[in-house]
């Protein structure tokens, strides 16, 4: 993977881009529009039912074919090609990163054997009913603990798609403050609960500390004669660790080495998905992330959703000077969606080391951040029209069901998107303000703090609905539009040593390596430790 690597800054169409942004910097969406009448035309993609429109961004068709040049001398179609072939993608731990193969568009590496049936028949049972708990009553609550990519992927599907009235109630808890376990056991009864200890390496401290604490709830309610294995399930690359918890070996469901766990939702990591939503919604999810890898892999760039995706958010980060990404769904299924999507992008691409070795001299991953549309208008928008940034958007739009609420919240997105384009200029600020008869002195006074000044780009992606095919494809377009994003910069996408200091950190002070700390870390821990004695 390092083979004639050259930086992103050195290749002739980076700096051919840099020219683009000058030219463009100052470029008026509005006038863009008014002067085009193609640009929808120009700057728009569909493929199949989902449409791209990318005309709200500042660009023009020639910084668009620059783009694409850049992309061609990255050599992105080898990297894809090594992605789809399981080549050592994560080159820093020596491994493919083959989650698409999950999903069949591609196979496993070689040697490897994927059999999700046990997984498969295990949830159907639990919908059935089938699975008994101690005391030989049915398990009817499934507690999913992970953290990571072991919650995050599950719970925004589960969110998304789940419907009422379920077979069996699944809830996720990822976090070790007690609170949110505490929450989730109240609603629950031991003897028809069962918990999923979702950790990849099985050695996270979060999920093994609410593991303990599960089976001490357990324990305390049905006693630890009868023995607990029987509402403990695990989904794990260290099965063996698993066992030894005390997991029974056919409730151990193994996730491959190869699928890094932000990009684990595919996997037996799906398991309390399987469990909401069956079987059949699972494979539609399935597909339609399938549908995105075989357009990814088989699309000319031109037309390539994620790869225009990387492009277009790789120009605002590093040619526009833009730093954040803020995702907006205009759907309340995709609540969560912003919080997945931040583990997906900022510690897949939130690095600066390149495959050579050498520090990035670019700016990598945005800062992500988002909610949805509507709630977050009469939130954080204010900044967006009036505030002194310039905020990259993605509007999430599935269209859905002709109901007046429905249409409501689309023609919201809509509104949202084209006003933080057009804005409003001081001639139109006082023309509002003329409009609602206030004098001439307060219109003088007020017509400044009316004033937006527009310009803020925006993609919107249209879907017909929130199904579970569609929402499979639009997981899988942002998965590839990182990877089309860290090829380029040179960064390897699947690793995640960054995070492993805060972790050292903690463990050091749960070792009492208190007053080894810096002057504030050692204060707090004291501060700390007094108000425990006094409260
Ligand atoms: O699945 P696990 O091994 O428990 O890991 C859970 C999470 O913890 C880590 O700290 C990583 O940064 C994440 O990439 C991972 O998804």
């Amino acid at each position: 993977m390092t083979e004639n690597f050259l930086p992103p800054q050195q290749r002739a169409t980076w700096q051919a881009l840099e020219a683009h942004a000058q030219r463009l910097t100052s470029l008026s969406l509005r006038e863009a529009f008014a002067s085009d009448p193609g640009r929808f035309r120009s700057l728009s993609r569909k493929h199949g039912d989902l449409l791209a429109d990318f005309s709200k961004q500042r660009l023009d068709t020639a910084a668009l074919e620059a783009l694409l040049a850049l992309a061609e001398q990255s050599e992105l179609k080898r990297g894809i090609c090594a992605l789809f072939a399981a080549a050592q993608v994560n080159f820093t731990e020596g491994r493919p990163a083959l989650h698409m193969a999950l999903r069949g568009s591609c196979p496993p590496p070689a040697g490897a054997i994927l059999d999700d049936g046990p997984v498969r028949r295990f949830a159907a049972a639990l919908r059935a009913g089938e699975i008994r708990g101690t005391t030989g009553k049915p398990i009817t609550r499934v507690i999913n603990l992970g953290i990571g990519g072991s919650d995050l992927g599950p719970r925004m599907v589960f969110e998304a798609l789940r419907e009422p009235g379920p077979p069996v109630e699944v809830e996720f808890v990822a976090n070790i403050d007690p609170r949110e376990l505490d929450e989730a056991l109240a609603r629950a009864e031991p003897d028809s609960t069962l918990f999923v200890i979702s950790s990849k390496s099985f050695s996270t401290a979060e999920t093994l500390a609410n593991a303990c604490a599960a089976r001490a709830w357990l324990a305390a309610a049905l006693g630890e004669e009868k023995g607990l294995s029987a509402h403990f399930a695990a989904v794990s690359n260290a099965t063996t660790a698993a066992a030894a918890f005390g997991v029974a070996q056919e409730r151990v469901f193994a996730l491959p080495e190869w699928v890094g766990g932000r990009y684990s939702v595919w996997s037996a990591i799906g398991l309390p998905l399987l469990v909401a939503i069956g079987e059949a919604r699972f494979d539609a999810l399935l597909a339609g992330a399938r549908a995105m890898d075989e357009h990814f892999r088989d699309a000319p760039f031109a037309d390539n959703l994620p790869v225009l995706m990387g492009l277009i958010g790789l120009w605002n980060t590093d040619f526009l000077g833009m730093e954040t990404l803020a995702v907006l769904p205009y759907a309340h299924g995709l609540r969560n969606f912003a919080a997945w999507l931040q583990q997906l992008e900022m510690e897949s691409n939130g690095k600066r080391a390149l495959r050579d070795g050498s520090t990035s001299a670019v700016s990598t991953s945005p800062v992500v951040w988002g909610g949805v549309g509507t709630v977050g208008q009469h939130a954080f928008h204010q900044l967006f029209y009036q505030g002194t940034r310039h905020i990259p958007m993605d509007f999430i739009v599935p269209v859905g069901e002709d109901e007046p609420r429905q249409r409501a919240l689309i023609d919201n997105a809509f509104a949202q998107s084209a006003a933080l384009m057009n804005g409003r200029d001081l001639a139109g600020a006082r023309a509002a303000l003329e409009a609602k008869g206030l004098p001439a002195a307060e219109v003088d006074r007020l017509a400044p703090h009316l004033v937006s000044p527009g310009n803020q780009p925006s993609t919107t992606l249209l879907l017909p609905c929130l199904d579970a095919f569609h929402l499979g494809a639009l997981l899988a377009l942002y998965e590839h539009k990182v990877f089309v994003q860290g090829w380029i910069w040179g960064i390897n996408s699947f690793d995640q040593y960054g995070v492993e200091l805060g972790k050292e950190m903690a463990r050091a002070l749960a070792q009492g390596a208190g007053g080894a700390q810096d002057g504030s870390t050692a204060a707090l821990l004291q501060a700390a430790e007094a108000l425990r004695r006094t409260g």
